[in-house]
């Protein structure tokens, strides 16, 4: 199912070793289709090198995996928080880039959704 969506949060996840904005296997990314009432997020603790488009992790609303053989990210439950609390939210990137964890150490506080997030990796809303 969400074949598709899966390919497009797939795409996004892998954009995030490629521009050097993850260490690791942190970071990700997620999108909602809201017409079904799903969202769809990269599994918890794969090696970007090895995912892959079917390896993406179908939610419901209600915090409840819908399909896919591994657990969703450990950031799931801030996925589906922000769903819930912003209707219009049609993906959510969450990344360690170094330069806002920079700024939001040192010089000033990077305004996210939660503002005690601001010296921890940014949530960033698309
Ligand atoms: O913020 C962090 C780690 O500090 C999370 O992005 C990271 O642990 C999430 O990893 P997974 O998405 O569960 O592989």
């Amino acid at each position: 199912m969400l074949e598709e969506l899966k390919q497009q949060v797939y795409e996004a996840n892998m954009e995030l070793p490629a521009k050097g904005l993850i260490t690791y296997t942190w970071g990700n990314v997620s999108g909602i289709d809201r017409e079904k009432g799903l969202f769809v997020i990269k599994p918890s603790g794969v090696p970007y090198e090895e995912l892959k488009p079917e390896d993406m992790v179908v939610m419901n609303l209600q915090g409840e995996k819908v399909e896919g053989e591994m657990n969703p990210s450990s950031d799931t439950p801030t996925h589906l928080e922000l769903y819930r609390a912003f209707e219009t939210l049609g993906g959510i990137v969450h990344t360690h880039s170094p330069w806002a964890t920079s700024v939001g150490h040192f010089l000033r506080t990077v305004h996210t959704c939660y503002p005690f997030l601001f010296s921890a990796p940014a949530f960033a809303l698309v």
